[in-house]
């Protein structure tokens, strides 16, 4: 009996924490601490540092939280989504809703005392802009609506930089737009890959409107336009031959993904450039912090 209670709590804490969608919000952390540590020569003091993670991890996994509310129907209709806490049953409605504003009003609150006004504000306009604005309009009214939709998942490294400085600069501005160019080709890899799910489910999305073939094209001059705004930290100084180098690397992989999803496809070149697409803006941060610290 006792060890019944223990599973029945260990499972609902698993359902809570897939709910944030752990994995996409330990990397928008990731270009949150980037974004934090380039707008210092130091290392960043712990006092904004924990604060600032916190607060925007919080927010960031109560707007994940309401795009599972939002999306509930939907996601009981794909394959992929439908063994989600809210389609299974295994989470109400109302205890999502609870959860995703506590932990919201949890994290505004984290960086309104600890960290700044601005850092706060801006990311309360990211959780608006994923939650509402891309969730429960932009989604399902538009093919565009990731590439509009994306700019609240590219706004942590702002949000890193407003939290160390007080001040909005041209510099983690640069590093948005790369999370901005670099979207597209992540999410439209796995739509292809996804294509019928999303006509079963009557999401716009660019492979259902427009077809795989276009949706091909577009991957690719996204790439191509990532790879040259991936050069921009580099030509305003802001890092140096280390970034530069193994971004080259990791943008010549992607081309190579985007180009063979395009001309010489196999069963699996979408899923595996989607993959691939994780590791890429995972790899390129970790090399603005190398680039920043050990040169
Ligand atoms: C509008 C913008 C975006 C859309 C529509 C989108 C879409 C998706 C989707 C549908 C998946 C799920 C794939 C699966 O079920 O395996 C996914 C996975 C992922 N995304 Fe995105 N994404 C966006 C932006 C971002 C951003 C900004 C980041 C981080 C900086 C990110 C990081 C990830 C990661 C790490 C995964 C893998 C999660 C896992 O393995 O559970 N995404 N994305
Ligand atoms: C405060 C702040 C920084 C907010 C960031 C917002 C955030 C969590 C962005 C992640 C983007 C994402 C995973 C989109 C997929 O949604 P989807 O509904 O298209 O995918 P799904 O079908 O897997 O749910």
């Amino acid at each position: 009996m006792a060890n019944q209670v223990a599973l029945t709590q260990r499972a609902s804490w698993r359902e809570y924490l897939e709910l944030t969608k752990p994995r996409v919000v330990a990397l928008l952390l990731l270009t949150a601490l980037v974004g934090m540590a380039l707008a210092t020569p130091t290392w960043v003091a712990a006092e904004i540092l924990i604060p600032a993670m916190v607060g925007i991890g919080l927010m960031a996994s109560s707007a994940a939280a309401v795009n599972h509310l939002v999306d509930r129907h939907i996601d009981a209709k794909m394959a992929r989504t439908l063994r989600r806490p809210l389609p299974t049953g295994a989470l109400s409605p109302r205890k999502v809703l609870t959860f995703a504003m506590v932990i919201g009003i949890l994290g505004y609150i984290v960086l309104e005392l600890f960290v700044n006004r601005i850092t706060a504000v801006l990311t309360l306009a990211s959780l608006v802009g994923y939650a509402v604005i891309y969730t429960m309009y932009l989604k399902r009214a538009t093919p565009q609506n990731i590439v509009i939709g994306g700019l609240a998942g590219a706004a942590p490294p702002l949000l890193g930089w407003t939290a160390v400085t007080g001040e909005i600069h041209a510099f983690p501005l640069l590093l948005v737009m790369i999370v901005f160019t670099w979207t597209p080709p992540h999410f439209w890899a796995l739509a292809v890959h996804r294509a019928k799910d999303y006509a079963k489910a009557e999401i716009p999305m660019l492979p259902v409107t427009h077809g795989i073939a276009f949706t091909k094209t577009c991957i690719l001059l996204y790439t191509i336009l990532l790879t040259a705004v991936c050069v921009l930290p580099y030509l305003v100084g802001m890092s140096g031959w280390l970034y530069l180098a193994g971004v080259s690397v990791l943008n010549l992989i992607f081309l190579g993904y985007a180009w063979k999803l395009k001309y010489r496809p196999e069963k699996l070149t979408a899923w595996k450039m989607f993959k691939f697409s994780i590791w890429h803006l995972m790899l390129l941060f970790i090399l603005l912090l190398a680039d920043h610290y050990m040169l």
